[in-house]
This record gives C-alpha cells, structure tokens and sequence, in this order.
C-alpha cells in the first residue's frame, strides 16, 4: 500500500501545507506561471458581471442562449436545489477536508484512478504548486468514505448520492435550456438524451475543492486557468470568494458566492457540440489569507460510449464542422496530455481541397 501511495504523489512531495506560516518559493505563482493571461484594466474595476439567470422566468432560455454565447458561464437562481441538501453537502466536504493528512491519504487517488483524494490534476503542466486540495468521486462513494471515516461513513454517502441525484436532473434541465436556445430539442435531436429528453444515461464526476487560508494569498494560486472537459459544470462554493472567470476584453471577473446561486460553466464538449457557438469558460480559483474556501463542482458529460462532434443542425454550406467526434474519455485523455490546447487539438484542419482532421487518439480511463 504505501508504495502505491507515493507513487500517486511522486510529481509532488507530500506536506502538510495547510499548516505553513510563510508561503513557500514552491507556491510562488507569478503571471508568466499561470499562462500570462493578460491582466486588463477590468480586473481592478470590474464593470460586468456573471449574468444571472432565474430558472423560474419564462425567458430563462433567450437569457441562458445569450449567456453562453456572450460569456460561457452564468448563475441560476430558483434551481430547485434545496437550501439544506447544499448545507449538508457542504458540511460533508468539511469534515473531510478537516481529517488529518494521513487519514485522507488512505483514500488517496491512485495514479490511474480518477476518485479519491489529491492534489490538483493539472499540476504537472506548472512549475509552481497550488494552494488546494482536492477529492474526487465517481460513482458511488462508500468504498473510499470507509477509508476515512471508518465509523459513520454511510451518512456522508447518502449526503453525496443524494447531490448527485439532484445535480443529475438540474444538469438535464440545463441542457435542454442550453440547447434549446440553439434550436436543438432534446428528445428529438440528440439520440442519448433518451424518449423523455431527461439525459438519464449522462455521466458525471463530482469534484469537492478546499483552498485553505494561505499567509500570502497575492503570490499564490488556488487552481490554475483552465477549461472543463465537460459539457457544462455545476459550481457550487461557500460563502468565500475566490472563482474568477476570464472574458476577453475584461479579464479576470471575480464570481462572488451568492446564498441560493450556483454556478454554471459552459465545457469543452458543450462548445464542440454547439459547433462553436458557446464558448468554455477559462477560469481559475484564488485564495484568501484568513478564510478557508470550499467548492463542489459537478462535471457533466455523455455516457461513456457517446461520440460528442458538432450538431447536424448547426453545421452547413458555410458552417463545416470545427471539430472531429470525440467520445468523454477520450478527450480526457486529451486534456490530460494537451491541457489548454486540448480543444484545439481536436479541431479539424479545413485546407483548400476538403476537410481532414489531424488528430492523436487514445482511450481508456473511464467516468461514469
Ligand atoms: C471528469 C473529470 C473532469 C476533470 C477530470 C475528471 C475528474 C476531475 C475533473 C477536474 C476538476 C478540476 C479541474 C480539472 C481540469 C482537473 O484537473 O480535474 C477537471 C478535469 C477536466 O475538466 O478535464
Ligand atoms: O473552486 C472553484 O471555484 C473552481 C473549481 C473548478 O474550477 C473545478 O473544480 O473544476
Ligand atoms: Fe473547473
């Protein structure tokens, strides 16, 4: 067992981090670290904000079309998810956080597993460590909640299958909005979304974040800019600030926690799958020196078999496919080995005598 467990770990030392005084030269971040994403004169005097979309008016979908095209995220108010279900959820997440490093460490994410615990995936593209700790859970929990709390597990799984559940029929509302508003109908356009169009076949990872209070919050860097490998992302954070969006022109726009919002982001597939109409949301999370901060984010996608590639009713004559068919997994892997220049390394090549598509594949880890 320890074997396996530094081998997870190996890119990156194990060390309690969330107990130093001064921010190590490792946590560091300067702009050139985080991708060198300008910095725009909005950053300092954000003028917009986030759109925020109430599910209850009956103009949710324009409002939710306009959203994804101008930005590629919003927030929802009347969700339907209540109130207590996202305190206890997030109480969960605490609990766990608050276990000791070697108590979370037994239900470490192995090097080629997607649940459990662990620090950020992406860190392997960074020269600099991030400022958070991570936990993972796809498919049922029980198996690596017995690892952490040997007693009294089975409250906190029935806590994060019943997330689930909710997120899962939230996240099928979303997409008929999305696609709606893109002409697309669910239950007659898109063959996976099943005869009722209620997406009961999608697949989903949950992603529990915490970013402990950091002595030097301005150097360091809580999850660097990234995109969702998703079809659109459900964020839910506490009430500490810290998600910020990119939106060109602007810069970095801060999403401030909101009692009774959630977050929503446009992925990766969402934007190959409206052939480029909706865009995916860069975005990244910062730290704060005397709060701690918790985030849940429910990554939403196809079934496992599913190839996701532009709509038919969105590619024409003049609308060739931008992008080849990917299945979930597969862009994982893509994402895993390209990161940011992942969505572009499934683009198709157009050249003057027709389409091809230059591309690498590969496959194996499976989410569903
Ligand atoms: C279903 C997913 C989507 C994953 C991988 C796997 C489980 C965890 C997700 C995240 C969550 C944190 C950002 C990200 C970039 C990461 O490193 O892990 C995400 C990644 C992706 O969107 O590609
Ligand atoms: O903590 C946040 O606000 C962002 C988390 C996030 O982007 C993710 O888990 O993919
Ligand atoms: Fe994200």
């Amino acid at each position: 067992m320890p074997s396996r467990l530094s081998d997870a770990f190996r890119p990156h030392p194990i060390h309690d981090f969330t107990s130093l005084r001064e921010l190590p030269d490792s946590y560091a971040w300067n702009q050139r670290d985080d991708g060198g994403y300008p910095s725009a004169a909005g950053e300092a005097f954000a003028t917009e904000s986030v759109p925020v979309v109430d599910l209850d008016d009956p103009n949710a979908l324009q409002s939710i079309g306009h959203a994804c095209r101008t930005w590629g995220v919003f927030q929802v108010t009347n969700h339907g998810i209540p109130t207590s279900l996202l305190d206890m959820v997030e109480c969960t997440c605490r609990t766990l956080f608050s276990l000791p490093l070697h108590q979370k460490l037994k239900a470490a994410r192995s090097p080629d597993g997607v649940s459990g615990y662990g620090f950020a995936r992406i860190s392997s593209f960074f020269s600099k460590l991030m400022w958070s700790e991570g936990f993972t859970v796809v498919g049922p929990p029980d198996e690596h909640f017995r690892q952490l709390w040997p007693h009294g597990y089975s409250n906190h799984c029935d806590v994060i299958k019943e997330y689930n559940e909710e997120m899962k029929k939230l996240a099928g509302t979303l997409m008929r909005l999305m696609l709606g508003s893109l002409g697309i109908v669910a239950k007659q356009d898109i063959k996976w979304a099943g005869p009722k169009g209620d997406f009961k076949e999608a697949s989903a990872a949950l992603q529990l974040n915490h970013y402990p209070a950091c002595p030097d919050p301005d150097r360091a860097m809580g999850l660097a800019a990234h995109t969702d490998s998703t079809l659109l992302t459900i964020l839910f954070q506490n009430n500490t600030s810290g998600l910020q969006v990119f939106k060109e022109g602007v810069g970095w726009v801060t999403v401030p926690p909101v009692p009774g919002r959630l977050v929503i982001n446009v992925g990766d597939l969402m934007h190959i799958l409206s052939n480029g109409s909706y865009d995916s949301i860069l975005h990244r999370a910062m730290v704060n020196r005397t709060r701690h901060r918790l985030s849940l984010a429910y990554l939403y996608g196809p079934p496992s078999s599913v190839e996701i590639s532009p709509h038919p009713k969105l590619v024409g004559p003049n609308h060739p496919p931008l992008y080849r068919p990917v299945t979930w997994n597969e862009y994982l892997h893509t994402k895993a080995k390209h990161f940011n220049e992942a969505l572009s390394s499934v683009r198709v090549c157009v050249p003057l005598n027709g389409l091809i598509d230059v591309n690498e594949h590969n496959n194996s880890v499976t989410v569903g």
